[in-house]
């Protein structure tokens, strides 16, 4: 369950506002509906509804064995290729579980020697299996990994049992990984054409490291199903994810150029990443849009807080304030001391609830705009459904600024001068 509150900024996004925007709100959803419309980038719209029962059957499958060859698996990929996956990974797979557990760790997501040498060391006194994501299937940073560690996978175990380790998820037809990996004869799952890296998440590309991980990939499945209902049937004034685009719009207008993601909640913090290359390539172009940014209190409250509370006031945050189903109760214990006595048998759930209400009031007052996101439910469906909420919320906020959603030109040029520094 999703719910959305803008009391906290209805001092920059009024109620006329709201009434006087609707047309431009209905447009903007209009051009979201339109499947013809940049219908290259809308497969995920209609998604989740479709019946994946064949896709699902590969994802066990490959899951299923590489849980029964290997205790940890790599998965290789960036940007699209990796925040969703890590994300869901974080907010459904409780931490701390100890061992016994099958691992899956990331890596291709930066360029770092220590973190990959490390990474390959500590593969050592593992069973490995590996998993490469790539749309393109030409991105420097996971090529330039897979080929590292395929090439310590065929050393450690030689090229057939190497290749039988690794699973390539790709294009269906083109780019250079899908042909490496069918050459190799690499068991293989495909990324869908019409839908792009950043949109990618409830495809084989988080699907199989969530089953790899052992969460329930199909209930995160049958949350973003219902979120795709829900939304359907509203009309632009009772639509949540509209309304936040739309008022994240008008607040970019007033001069609040950037957005904080904040969460309470360090199972939903790594959401914030994804969510911040969402926003950030679908809305940053032509020389606009919001800078997505993330905040995570009560942390960063002691080292930020002096910041949004007291500097100019370019920030929006939006709290997106979670409650998980399986959220264990945990109390302070009493008899304190007189200075902490306010704190005597007080839950943690107690805590962060005022602490939401406390820190919304005082950045409020201050100047700060606060949305408020609130969702509950159990974590796996819950993932499901904000990631649908927000990737229509994001599609809609491009429309409302007049920018194709789906592209993202700007990151080609530093790529390109990599690429010609490196072949020079
Ligand atoms: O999946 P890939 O093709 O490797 O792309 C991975 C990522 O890299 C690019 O630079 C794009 O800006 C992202 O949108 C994409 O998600």
């Amino acid at each position: 369950m999703i719910e959305l509150s803008l009391e906290k900024a209805r001092r920059w996004f009024t109620e006329e506002h709201e009434a006087r925007l609707a047309p431009l709100a209905e447009f903007a959803l209009g051009e979201l509906n339109d499947r013809n419309r940049d219908a290259f980038g809308k497969g995920w719209i209609d998604w989740p509804a479709a019946d994946h029962s064949a896709l699902y059957r590969e994802v066990d499958a490959i899951a299923a064995d590489f849980r029964a060859k290997s205790n940890a698996t790599v998965v290789i990929g960036i940007g699209g290729s990796y925040l969703g996956a890590q994300s869901a990974l974080s907010m459904a797979k409780p931490a701390f579980t100890g061992e016994g557990d099958h691992e899956v760790i990331f890596a291709g997501q930066q360029l770092s020697p220590t973190y990959h040498a490390h990474l390959l060391q500590y593969l050592d006194k593992r069973e490995v299996t590996l998993v490469v994501v790539s749309k393109s299937g030409t991105t420097l940073e996971p090529s330039a990994v897979f080929h590292t560690f395929r090439e310590y996978l065929e050393k450690r175990s030689g090229v057939e049992e190497a290749n039988r380790r690794i699973c390539a998820i790709t294009d269906a037809e083109k780019g250079s990984l899908r042909q490496f990996a069918d050459e190799r004869r690499y068991v293989t799952l495909p990324i869908p054409d019409d839908i792009g890296g950043r949109y990618s998440v409830l495809t084989a590309v988080g699907l199989l490291p969530m089953a790899l991980a052992g969460i329930d990939y199909k209930r995160v499945m049958q949350g973003a199903a219902r979120m795709r209902e829900e939304l359907a049937k509203l009309k632009v004034a009772d639509h949540p994810a509209v309304k936040y685009a739309l008022a994240r719009h008008v607040l970019y207008q007033q001069g609040f150029v950037a957005e904080a993601l904040v969460t309470y909640e360090p199972r939903v913090a790594d959401f914030a990443g994804w969510w911040q290359q969402l926003f950030g390539e679908s809305q940053g172009k032509d020389g606009t849009g919001l800078f997505p940014t993330m905040l995570r209190y009560t942390t960063d409250l002691h080292s930020m807080g002096q910041y949004v509370q007291d500097a100019r006031k370019i920030l929006v945050e939006t709290v997106l304030d979670v409650h998980f189903s399986d959220e264990p109760e945990l109390v302070v214990p009493r008899g304190l001391d007189e200075k902490n006595a306010y704190l005597d048998g007080v839950s943690f759930s107690r805590l962060q609830e005022v602490a939401v209400e406390s820190v919304m009031v005082a950045h409020s007052e201050a100047g700060v705009p606060n949305i408020l996101i609130r969702a509950k439910g159990d974590p796996e469906s819950l993932y499901g459904e904000l990631v649908y909420f927000f990737e229509i919320a994001c599609a809609v906020g491009g429309y409302l600024m007049g920018t194709n959603p789906f592209d993202q030109p700007g990151v080609e040029a530093y790529k390109n001068e990599m690429r010609s520094r490196l072949k020079a």
